[in-house]
Parts: C-alpha cells; sequence; structure tokens
C-alpha cells in the first residue's frame, strides 16, 4: 500500500530514495520500530510534550488527550502511534481516512472500541466528509448518532461510546478543516531529521539487522537519506546487500560510498531523476529561470513527475527555487554537479538569474 499517493504520481514508490512506504519496507518495518519513547530517536519537543501528556493522563488513571501527528512519510507517526499506546498500556485499532468510506464504517470502529483504546486513524485527512462530522461529535462527547432508518421516517439514535484516544495522521496538516484541527488536545509537529540522529537511528537498525558498520559508515548513509528514517533504514539495507557480496560483510564509509554509487544516489541524497532535472536546468538552460513544462520535456518526464516527484526534495536543499518567471538554480546547484555558473551578463539581460553571479 502506498500510503501517500496523492504526492506521489507513481515513481516515487520504486525511488530508493522515495519517502513512501514500498513493500519490503513493509515487511521489515515492524521490527524496527522504536517500541517506546526512549527508542525513538529524535524529535525532542515532541518527545518531551508527548512524554507529558502521557505521564499525565497517566497519573490521573484518565484516557490521553486526542493527538494529531503531522509530517511528511517516513517520519515516524505510525511509529509514534504505537509507542503512544505502548506507555500508555491500551490496545490500539489502526485504520484510514480511505478505509472509511461512509459515516457507517466509522460508527462501526467506534462503537467497538474498548475504554483508553487508541485509534489510530491514519491520512485522516482523506475521511469523507460525513465521517468527519460524526468524528467531532465523538471526539468531543465520546458519542455518535446512528441513523436508522431512511427518508422522513429516519431517526438519530444516541449512542454513548467509552473514553477513547484519537490518533490521527497525516502529511498534509494544512488539509484538515480547522473543527477538526481544533479537537486535537496536542498536535506534534514532525520534523525532518538532521545527520546525526539519523546516524542513530542507523546504529540502531543495523544492530536489530546484525550488520556490523561503523560511525563513518552510518553518517555516510545518514548524509544521503534526505533527513527521512525509513530512507536511512532503506539504503542501510541495500548497502548491506553490498557489504555483504562485494565485501566482508562490514560497512564502512567505502563500502556505504561504493554502495550507493551502484544505485545512484549521490552525497547529497540526489538520485537519477533530481540530477537529470538539475543537470538540464544548468546545462541546458544556463541556470533558469526556465518554465516547469520546458523542464520536464527537457528530461522526458511528465511535468507532474518533476513537480511532485523531483522539486521538493531540490527545493528543500536549496539546490532549485521556483520563482514566477519560472525554475532557477541556485549557486549551491552549480557546486553540486561541479559545475562553474556563467559570468555575470550585462546587467539587464535577463540570464544573471535571481541569485546574481
Ligand atoms: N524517531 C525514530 N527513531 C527510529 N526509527 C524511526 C524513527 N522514526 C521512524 N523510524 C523508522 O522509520 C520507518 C518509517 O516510520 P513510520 O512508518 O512511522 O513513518 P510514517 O510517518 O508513519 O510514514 P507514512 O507517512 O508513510 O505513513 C519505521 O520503520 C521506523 O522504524
Ligand atoms: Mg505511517
Amino acid at each position: 500500500m502506498n500510503w501517500d499517493d496523492e504526492t506521489d504520481p507513481g515513481t516515487s514508490a520504486e525511488r530508493l530514495v522515495g519517502a513512501a512506504a514500498d513493500g519490503e519496507d513493509q515487511a521489515v518495518e515492524a521490527a524496527l520500530r522504536p517500541k517506546d519513547l526512549s527508542e525513538f530517536v529524535g524529535q525532542e519537543k515532541v518527545r518531551q510534550q508527548l512524554d507529558l501528556v502521557l505521564k499525565a493522563a497517566r497519573q490521573r488513571g484518565a484516557t490521553a488527550d486526542h493527538v494529531l501527528l503531522s509530517g511528511a512519510p517516513g517520519l515516524g507517526k505510525t511509529t509514534l502511534s504505537m509507542i503512544i499506546a505502548a506507555e500508555m498500556n491500551a490496545p490500539i485499532r489502526i485504520t484510514s481516512g480511505p478505509a472509511i468510506q461512509h459515516a457507517g464504517d466509522l460508527a462501526a470502529i467506534l462503537s467497538s472500541l474498548q475504554e483508553g483504546e487508541i485509534l489510530f486513524l491514519d491520512e485522516i485527512h482523506r475521511m469523507s466528509r460525513p465521517a468527519e462530522e460524526m468524528l467531532y461529535m465523538a471526539m468531543e462527547d465520546f458519542r455518535v448518532d446512528v441513523i436508522v432508518g431512511k427518508g422522513p421516517g429516519a431517526t438519530a439514535i444516541p449512542l454513548e461510546l467509552p473514553p477513547f484516544t484519537l490518533v490521527g495522521a497525516t502529511t498534509r496538516a494544512g488539509l484538515l478543516p480547522p473543527p477538526l484541527r481544533d479537537r486535537f488536545g496536542f498536535t506534534a509537529h514532525m520534523e525532518f531529521y538532521d545527520p546525526g540522529e539519523l546516524q542513530r537511528v542507523i546504529h540502531r537498525s543495523a544492530g536489530l539487522l546484525d550488520v556490523e558498520i561503523d560511525t563513518d559508515g552510518a553518517a555516510e548513509i545518514a548524509g544521503r537519506s534526505r533527513g527521512t528514517p525509513r530512507i536511512a533504514n532503506r539504503l542501510l539495507r541495500r548497502v548491506r546487500d553490498y557489504a555483504q557480496v562485494r565485501a566482508d560483510g562490514r560497512i564502512t564509509r567505502e563500502i556505504a560510498a561504493a554502495a550507493l554509487g551502484v544505485y545512484e544516489v549521490d552525497a547529497r541524497g540526489l538520485d537519477r531523476l533530481d540530477r537529470a532535472v538539475l543537470e538540464a536546468l544548468l546545462k541546458l538552460f544556463g541556470g533558469g529561470p526556465v518554465g516547469l513544462s520546458t523542464l520536464a520535456v527537457a528530461v522526458g518526464e511528465e511535468r507532474e513527475t518533476v513537480e511532485e516527484v523531483a522539486e521538493p526534495f531540490l527545493v528543500r536543499e536549496g539546490l532549485l527555487a521556483r520563482t514566477p518567471r519560472g525554475r532557477v538554480a541556485t549557486p549551491a546547484a552549480w557546486t553540486h554537479l561541479g559545475l562553474t555558473p556563467p559570468q555575470a551578463a550585462a546587467p539587464g539581460n535577463g540570464q544573471q538569474g535571481l541569485f546574481g553571479a
């Protein structure tokens, strides 16, 4: 299952550096998931805040407030929802927005919850409108109205629910209607991880996978993991294959760099597509500005692929900027590809780019 199919026009799931989970990820992720807050690497703020929320609820012997987890794919939302259940010593029910087609589907789930149970609603921004409205009441008053019958004879039968904790996850917090957002007692915004944190994720996973890796090897993989633990774990598995087949199984910086070279993931985590986009922008269009459609034709990809698969990371890395006049390469893009920016042209001819020369 592809958890983020709307930001993902098809290619990203098969990319080694795509953030959405692929089949292999799903198979191994359960084994690599931290089981409690102390094992969860990074996200210091979120961890501290969540620790307080959960401890306080435990001390009061109450159900924890509803929690919204927002952040890009692969940063640990599902993991954190399971940790919440573990910390509260409560069972967890897992479902997702797209799985709830009708309000009745949600009513069935809600009415079967036990007291204190965690309801994990993944991709909560993709729930249907009627289900969403039912959820408002359930979250606030622990009550749902079950509609029996049709037309003028339909009646609403109120149904009391046991107190439960809703944990919603979304990659698009901005898409949540404010009434839904407001009903969460606590919102955790997950940030991308810094290389040091990813290094810890990699060491931890290597331990669980029984792979020998040194500090430099972990640092090399971390630097190419695009701030995302899921990608770090995936790259680690590919490097492990290489180390096993081409060397003695131990992962060092050289082994990691050589392995990821084979997979065309460069030192900054750019893959073939990312580099093709940058290269076209620099070599064919002098660094821009150039329109998205033209750029897409130049790399032989769909507009959407360039815009939604390649560009977000290039923008985040400060290699490319989207401007009203078109796409523009930053000086860092020239440096990254080992190219020299063209000399500053005479002022006023528009070829200098927005960043000067
Ligand atoms: N803080 C962390 N420490 C260690 N491992 C982590 C951490 N966050 C995530 N991971 C690892 O990354 C993988 C992906 O995490 P997870 O499935 O929780 O992401 P997600 O945010 O739910 O992604 P999606 O938006 O695609 O559902 C998991 O296998 C987990 O082991
Ligand atoms: Mg998830």
